[in-house]
């Protein structure tokens, strides 16, 4: 199988080629922010038609281009972008009718299995049992709160129900003291250092708590699981998918 890594110089990018390597996938290319395709290739066209599918993991404000990529080289593509709004999932929704698209927040073994986890505890526990969820990432992450904290509370949400639009409040922090509101789901984000990514959901009860947290020791869980979904990606028909579909949880 051969690869093109959109935001091959970023973080992920490389820890991709590494993966790569690893599982004796070929990267045939990438592109960086400036857009420079990197191989032997004319342009991003050129690159896509010599890859068997296309990875991004790069910045919302290439979503658009890298997606189009895809498309008008009829190519799947996996996309680990996050910051994704309402528009971007739309725009997935249209490009999955003509190609393939895998779309996960994140692509490790651990926070997908965890996922089911927390669904199951959420259909079980009443909504006096209040949900919050804790991130801390590295000093470089733009985006607040993580996609995975969203994947994480749209499971819980799920489990009760309803959905994340639905039982979300991004407002704890704001000029008008308030409690909190029954049944709805909170969150913090903790941003320093070199962390690569840890999360903890907690189901708060009276008098006692449940916890279920991951911790991601390096990026290559993330970069072993986007080869992973690549792999089953490659063969499907155009539709969209998660990483659930690939690790038949
Ligand atoms: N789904 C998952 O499991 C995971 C998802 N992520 C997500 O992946 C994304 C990338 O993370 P990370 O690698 O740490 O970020 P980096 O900033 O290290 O890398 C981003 C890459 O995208 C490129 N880029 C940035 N802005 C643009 C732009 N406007 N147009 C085109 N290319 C651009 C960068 O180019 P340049 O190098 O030139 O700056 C770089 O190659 C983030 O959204 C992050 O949240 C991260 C880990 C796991
Ligand atoms: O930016 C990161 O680094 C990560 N981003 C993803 C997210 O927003 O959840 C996944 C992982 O936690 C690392």
């Amino acid at each position: 199988m051969k690869i093109g890594i959109l935001g091959v110089t970023g973080r992920m990018g490389r820890a991709i080629g590494n993966a790569a390597a690893e599982a004796g996938v070929t990267v045939a290319g990438g592109i960086d922010r400036e857009g420079a395709v990197h191989g032997d290739y004319a342009d991003a066209a050129s690159l896509a038609a010599a890859s068997d599918v296309l990875i991004d993991f790069s910045a919302v404000a290439a979503f658009d281009e890298h997606l189009k990529i895809a498309v008008e080289a009829g190519k799947p593509i996996l996309i680990g972008t996050t910051g994704l709004q309402p528009e971007h999932h739309a725009t997935i929704d249209e490009a999955a009718k003509a190609i393939a698209v895998l779309q996960s927040a994140n692509t490790s073994l651990g926070i997908n299995l965890l996922r089911g986890l927390i669904e199951q505890a959420a259909a079980r526990l009443g909504p006096d049992w209040d949900i919050e969820v804790l991130e801390m990432h590295h000093r470089h992450k733009v985006d607040a709160p993580s996609g995975t904290a969203l994947l994480l509370a749209q499971s819980a949400a799920k489990g009760r129900g309803s959905t994340l639009q639905e039982l979300s409040r991004f407002d704890r922090i704001s000029e008008h003291p308030h409690a909190r509101e029954e049944g709805t789901i909170g969150y913090a984000s903790l941003r320093g250092g070199s962390v690569a990514g840890d999360h903890m959901l907690i189901f708060a009860g009276e008098g006692e708590r449940i916890e279920f947290g991951h911790r991601a020791d390096s990026r290559a869980i993330f970069a072993r699981g986007a080869i992973r979904g690549a792999e089953w990606l490659k063969d499907q028909p155009a539709g969209r998918y998660t990483m659930v579909d690939v690790l038949g949880l």
